[in-house]
């Protein structure tokens, strides 16, 4: 068995991702499995309902844990991906790299059916909360889960120097991703699932370009749609790690979630590179460009009246944000499950079915406001859905954006909404 000191550890994941201090840093990291001593098995208090929170009906303990309610939709996601990764390979081992409570990694237990959890925090003083609450799951001879108490860089290595990979790796960090991405990556399986999140919404917003450099390997500047760019930022610097260690990241799924914010994304991870792209903001107008063109300055800006204005951000991913079949699946599986329609409880099937609509390959890089649209256009905001509808009979593609409410996301110039915002105004005024 290999030990790794505090020394082999990033810098970075402190001061990001502090340590408590009383973790014992010269140990070897602890497991707690269940049942492995009788005294200290946990007990489940079902009788005091008080103490515990619900999440799809699943009864969880968060004692001291950082939890929110809000991230419950990212856990439905993640979970509705793991559960068809296991319908399509038969096998899913999860390691659950900042369990806070545990929740997802119970959730990952039961609802996707893992074979396997691994569930990881640093913080020592979650391991009974944890433990409890895992302890919910039976397990036979062969142990489901395990409970590691331990920096999450640290349990990647040294599952990956034991060459003991995982099919899905989750980092639920607090910031940003970029100081796991690397262990993350070696310790997943080819063709696994890499569920990663930020929660930098001052940096995805371009108002910290420096920073954005040093986590993700970006310049962001502002531009209309932060919010897709924090995305596109976070994929991008996952296509960054993975292409310096031979890997490629393709995304199933990009979530923004207002509360917080979050940014969550999940990626398949496969041998080879793929080529990346930078992106080109002039004036409104969103073009894409070749790192190659750039430099060469032989992008179409440089020759026009607007070229001193050219703002260059990125490298970013510019691909789609999401995989149509995989998020169409999740959709169905959502239904099978009950956690689609009226009676479910919450719009994850609306979101789904958002995100089915924003992979259309037709539509580009970005949304268009609308709010933006009537003030160019000098008229009241217009409905969505008449914007919409006169895009679609025009024959433009359009979709309703995940990421912003009142936005659209189309093919159509900003020149041609603001024409259509007019026609609505004057057709709106003439009943
Ligand atoms: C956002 S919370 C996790 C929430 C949890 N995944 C959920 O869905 O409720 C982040 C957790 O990461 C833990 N943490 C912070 N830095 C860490 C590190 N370097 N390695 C492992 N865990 C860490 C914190 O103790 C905290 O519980």
């Amino acid at each position: 068995m290999i030990t790794l000191t505090p020394k082999t550890l990033s810098p970075f994941s402190f001061l990001c991702n502090p340590i408590p201090k009383h973790q014992n840093q010269n140990s070897k990291y602890t497991i707690v499995t269940q049942y492995s001593d009788s005294n200290s098995k946990p007990t489940f208090n079902s009788n005091c309902e008080s103490e515990f929170q619900t999440e799809r009906g699943l009864k969880f303990d968060i004692g001291e844990t950082f939890f929110r309610h809000e991230s419950a939709t990212g856990r439905d996601l993640g979970v509705l991906a793991a559960a068809l990764y296991k319908r399509s390979k038969g096998k899913l081992r999860v390691l659950d790299a900042l369990c806070g409570c545990g929740i997802r990694s119970l959730r990952y237990l039961i609802e996707a059916e893992a074979d396997f959890v691994l569930a990881n925090d640093a913080n020592d003083d979650n391991r009974k909360v944890i433990t409890e609450n895992l302890s919910q799951v039976e397990s036979g001879d062969d142990p489901r889960w395990a409970v590691t108490l331990s920096d999450a860089n640290r349990i990647m290595t040294e599952c990956y120097l034991k060459r003991d990979f995982f099919d899905l790796i989750d980092i639920d960090s607090f910031g940003s991703d970029s100081s796991f991405l690397r262990s993350a990556i070696n310790a997943l399986k080819l063709d696994g699932l890499l569920y990663v999140t930020s929660t930098d919404g001052f940096s995805s917003g371009g108002r910290r370009p420096q920073q954005t450099l040093a986590a993700y390997g970006a310049y962001v500047r502002p531009m209309p749609y932060s919010n897709e760019l924090g995305l596109r930022m976070l994929i991008g610097g996952a296509v960054r790690v993975a292409s310096v260690l031979g890997y490629r990241v393709t995304p199933l799924f990009s979530y923004y979630s207002y509360h917080g914010p979050i940014f969550r994304v999940m990626l398949r991870v496969n041998r080879g590179k793929l080529p990346d792209n930078s992106y080109c903001h002039n004036c409104g107008s969103s073009q894409e460009y070749s790192w190659a063109e750039l430099g060469r300055m032989s992008c179409p800006c440089s020759d026009s009246k607007v070229s001193k204005s050219l703002i260059v951000s990125g490298p970013l991913w510019t691909g789609p944000l999401h995989d149509t079949i995989y998020i169409t699946e999740m959709l169905h599986l959502a239904e099978e499950w009950g956690w689609a329609g009226s009676g479910s409880g919450t719009d994850l099937d609306k979101l789904l079915n958002q995100m089915v609509a924003e992979s259309d390959p037709r539509l580009p890089f970005g949304y268009t406001k609308l709010d933006e649209v009537a003030s160019r256009a000098k008229v009241n905001s217009p409905p969505l859905r008449a914007v919409m509808s006169t895009l679609e009979k025009e024959g433009y593609a359009a979709s309703r954006s995940h990421i912003e409410s009142n936005a659209i996301k189309t093919n159509c110039s900003m020149a041609g909404c603001i024409r259509i915002a007019k026609q609505l105004q004057q057709c709106s005024s003439a009943e």
